[in-house]
């Protein structure tokens, strides 16, 4: 149990009630709550109730979460003491609520933020505008419990506002609860932003931005936040595809009680969704097959094919890149874990033939 006004104070960070009820016992009295506000490397940037502080983690807790498979991220909140040369040392992580996680290139899970309640997807309506990048999105959030809102940044550059939204809802016409809804902004405008964004900035909520390089999420966290906190790029006028100017994730707290995350661009973003999770995500799929004339229909040429004759074309093909995808992957993970049966194996026979020569 904490303090009441300490409970107070770290509401506005986001602590809510599930996550306290991880703590069965009363802290230590040298033992803070803190929420992780960055990474770099091994330095932790940590904010709590009484400002800033920076952390490590213990050896103990990264090989616990290492042997997991796990990893700390961004928004994750953490116990930290400080010991006798004021060196500040996280022991525990509480279990995430949420986590949002994509595959690194070697196929492993990789945490991106933690305890998030909702995901702002950030779309430039420049040349960024493309509805196969937001299924893949959509799949991300919708394997990690998050709700999300698609945020068309750079409204100002667009003459045709109205039409790319159009584009969009008919594409997601099927899955109207795919997105809490479309709203299409000039980031660059910051007063404007902030007055359309405030229905989703309650105190305590915590909001992720993602999208491409250069999509414009700085421009809006810098909006939300009403002051520069992160460096904007200028963008490249051919392919508007932007200069990573962000590199890490970082939490800030906004004005009126909610915590904002900016995030990197990703590049080639992998997911880490089996087909069970794609097919979940694309509830519109799903339930248009229950009418098509076979039950085991691929949507590909089949006569009778419900999926094929109401869901926009594009959206089937996002799905379909995005079901082989995972099924590649799922074939790459089960690929893996034969090689180290099969490693193992050996070495258990190595050391057998090795004990037999000894005469053990
Ligand atoms: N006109 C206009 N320009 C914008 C808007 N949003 C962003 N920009 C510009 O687009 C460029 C890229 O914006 P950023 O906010 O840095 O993009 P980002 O998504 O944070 O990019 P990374 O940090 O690389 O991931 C900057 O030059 C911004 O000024 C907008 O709504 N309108
Ligand atoms: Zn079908």
């Amino acid at each position: 149990m904490l303090d009441s006004s300490l409970i107070e104070a770290l509401r506005p960070l986001g602590l809510n009630l599930s996550l306290l009820s991880q703590l069965d016992r009363e802290l230590e009295p040298d033992t803070e709550l803190w929420r992780l506000a960055e990474v770099q490397r091994e330095r932790l940037g940590l904010i709590g109730a009484t400002g800033r502080c920076e952390a490590r983690a213990l050896p103990a807790l990264r090989e616990a979460l290492l042997a997991d498979g796990e990893a700390l991220a961004v928004g994750d909140w953490l116990l930290a003491r400080r010991n006798a040369q004021g060196e500040c040392w996280v022991q525990q992580r509480l279990t995430p609520l949420s986590q949002i996680a994509r595959r690194d290139p070697e196929g492993r899970r990789q945490p991106l933020v933690s305890n998030v309640d909702l995901a702002l997807l950030v779309m430039g309506l420049d040349h960024d505008f493309n509805p196969a990048r937001l299924d893949r999105y959509l799949v991300l959030c919708h394997a990690a419990g998050v709700p999300a809102l698609l945020l068309l940044s750079k409204a100002d550059l667009c003459p045709d506002v109205d039409g790319r939204v159009a584009t969009l809802r008919a594409h997601l016409a099927q899955s109207p609860a795919a997105v809490l809804d479309i709203v299409a902004v000039d980031g660059t405008a910051a007063a404007a932003t902030r007055a359309r964004l405030a229905p989703w900035l309650g105190t305590g909520q915590t909001l992720v931005l993602l999208g491409s390089s250069g999509a414009g999420k700085s421009t809006l966290s810098n909006a939300l936040c009403e002051a520069t906190l992160q460096d904007t790029g200028s963008v490249r006028a051919d392919d508007s595809r932007g200069r990573h100017t962000t590199t890490a994730r970082s939490l800030h707290r906004l004005p009126g009680g909610a915590c904002i995350i900016d995030t990197p661009g990703l590049r080639g973003l992998q997911l880490d969704a089996s087909s069970a999770e794609v097919g979940a995500a694309f509830d519109d799929v799903t339930r248009l097959a229950g009418a098509c004339r076979y039950r085991n229909c691929s949507h590909g040429g089949e006569p009778g094919c419900a999926v094929r004759a109401q869901l926009h074309p594009a959206r089937l093909k996002s799905y379909q890149k995005l079901q082989r995808e995972a099924a590649r992957e799922q074939m790459t993970q089960q690929d893996r874990r034969e090689r180290l049966a099969l490693w193992k194996a050996r070495g258990r026979e190595a050391a057998a033939s090795l004990k037999a020569k000894r005469g053990e």
